[in-house]
């Protein structure tokens, strides 16, 4: 008998994605080409590259958010790349996002409470059982009880990005796109926010892929990492690879440097953000 091995959790293969021409005359806009990339579950992929190189392409593409010219994506061993209607929404079950604003991703007229409730609802949970899981969700991101029946506004950026996280986990996805969470937010507000991505990691096995332009938060929150350059891939690796100050950052010089990993870096940047996340509050 052979041995089966489990598909990936996501697997994205040879991706191609046109933006339709700005002038007349003009091709369409590649913007990415032969995109490849696999997360397992309970992975984070922290994917790295200059602003237009293609990062939120690619995480539109995996959430149905841009149509996908050619390659594939699949989930659980499933083909999703062209789901669309009541097949993608049954998909956000599994696959949620989190975005960069937390000013704006979140609706300003409605109470924590009904944020959370919403996704519960569309799920066919409400009443006690709603109200029940709306709590666990506000303890999971540390938020404080009395935060359900108050609004967006009354609460800090990193509180905020909390609420959104707690909205992203209320169906217990196996995947988070998240695009650029922590970049709107303060640095140690920043470090808070990271330790609760990896530790809700370690509770619940979710994976993440993790959009990003600081080489520092990609190394504190990844296990792997793709580097974007001009709407490819050109290169990947372990996260432990990933240099502190390359020379050229974001173009075909590498990022990675060599496969040996600095323990004694590594341990220094670890304890960096540890002591910003034990100095301040959300
Ligand atoms: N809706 C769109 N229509 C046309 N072109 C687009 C559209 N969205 C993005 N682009 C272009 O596609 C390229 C990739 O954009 P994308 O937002 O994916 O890059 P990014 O790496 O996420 O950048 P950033 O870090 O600045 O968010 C850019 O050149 C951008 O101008």
């Amino acid at each position: 008998m052979t041995a089966t091995t489990a598909a990936p959790l996501l697997e994205v293969s040879a991706l191609d994605v046109s933006y339709p021409a700005k002038g007349f005359r003009a091709p369409p806009f590649r913007a990415l080409r032969d995109v490849s990339i696999r997360i397992e579950r309970g992975e984070t992929l922290g994917l790295v590259g200059e602003s237009g190189s293609g990062k939120s392409t690619l995480g539109k593409a995996i959430l149905g958010l841009t149509p996908v010219a050619s390659g594939t994506v699949r989930f659980d061993g499933r083909d999703i790349t062209h789901l669309k209607g009541r097949a993608r929404r049954a998909l956000s079950r599994d696959i949620q996002v989190v975005f960069q604003d937390p000013y704006s991703s979140l609706n300003p007229a409605m109470t924590v409470e009904a944020i959370l409730a919403e996704p519960l609802r569309a799920a066919g949970a409400s009443g006690p059982d709603a109200s029940k899981r709306i709590r666990a969700l506000l303890d999971q991101v540390n938020m404080p009880a009395g935060s359900s029946a108050r609004y967006p506004g009354e609460f800090s950026g990193g509180q905020r990005q909390r609420v959104a996280i707690a909205r992203a986990l209320a169906l217990e996805p196996k995947l988070i796109v998240c695009d650029e969470p922590v970049s709107a937010l303060d640095l140690s507000t920043q470090a808070r926010v990271l330790d609760l991505f990896v530790d809700l990691q370690r509770q619940t096995g979710v994976a993440y892929l993790f959009v990003t332009h600081d080489l520092g938060v990609v190394r504190y929150v990844s296990h792997r990492v793709a580097v974007m350059y001009g709407g490819e891939i050109v290169e990947s690796g372990d996260a432990d690879r990933v240099t502190s100050t390359p020379a050229e950052p974001y173009t075909r010089k590498l990022l990675l440097a060599s496969p040996v990993p600095d323990p004694v870096e590594q341990a220094e940047r670890r304890r960096q953000y540890a002591t910003l996340a034990g100095r301040a509050g959300p």
